[in-house]
């Protein structure tokens, strides 16, 4: 499977009392890869919303990815993202398995990222390139940077960091593959708000190539 298409990222306090509702709507647009994002130590919450969004998911034909969890995403039989303080790659590949997808932050660092290649990671992830409502204080990462990264990996590439509508182009045609995106797919006033944003995101990846 091609790893290239919006990368629609959860955010519980954002999506409070519209959840399933927003998610579905973004699936309903297209979304390559979910992911599960919920920072609290809630942990029955946790799997109950994680088989929520499995089951919605496997109807949409979208892969599902848990951040931070690797047991969780084994329990689940589903990806993973793991940021550079999440554990490391290879044991992750190990219990996961060699189909799973297994997303790795990178920051700005090309380095990290040719490491996270040779330990397994199916994309890398690059960030943040405009500021974030979600996560402000995340490392920043250049334009310039990204298309270094194009020429130097094999992989696909994942943008993240307050990507809107507006400002991922650039993005795209420094070879990002994978748009990530919280606020500014989430941060809509209604479902078909989000599916239209969905759509467009798409677009302008498809438009690309
Ligand atoms: C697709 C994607 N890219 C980067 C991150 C950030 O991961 P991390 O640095 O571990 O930070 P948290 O998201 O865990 O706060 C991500 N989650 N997804
Ligand atoms: C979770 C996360 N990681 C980042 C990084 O740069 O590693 S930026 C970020 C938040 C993405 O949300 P939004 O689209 O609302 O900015
Ligand atoms: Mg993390």
């Amino acid at each position: 499977m091609k790893l290239r298409g919006l990368y629609a990222i959860t955010d519980s306090q954002l999506l409070a009392g519209k959840f399933l509702a927003y998610v579905e709507a973004a699936l309903d647009g297209g979304v390559t890869l979910l992911q599960y994002r919920d920072k609290s130590s809630d942990e029955a919450r946790r799997l109950r919303e994680a088989e929520k969004l499995r089951e919605l998911c496997s109807r949409y034909k979208t892969q599902l990815i848990i951040n931070d969890d690797a047991e969780l995403a084994a329990r689940l039989g589903v990806g993973v993202h793991l940021g550079q303080t999440d554990g490391p790659l290879t044991p992750a590949r190990a219990l996961l398995g060699s189909k799973a997808i297994i997303g790795s932050t990178c920051h700005s660092q090309i380095e990290l990222a040719e490491q996270a290649a040779k330990e397994g990671a199916s994309y890398v992830a690059f960030g943040r390139f405009f500021n974030s409502n979600t996560k402000p204080g995340a490392p920043a990462a250049t334009l310039e940077m990204l298309g270094q990264a194009r020429t130097r990996l094999h992989l696909p590439i994942c943008v993240i960091g307050g990507i809107t509508l507006e400002n991922a182009e650039p993005l795209v045609a420094q070879g990002a593959d994978l748009l990530a995106v919280v606020h500014g797919l989430f941060g809509a006033d209604s479902t078909q708000e989000v599916t239209r944003r969905a759509r467009a995101f798409n677009d302008l990846l498809k438009n690309s190539v």
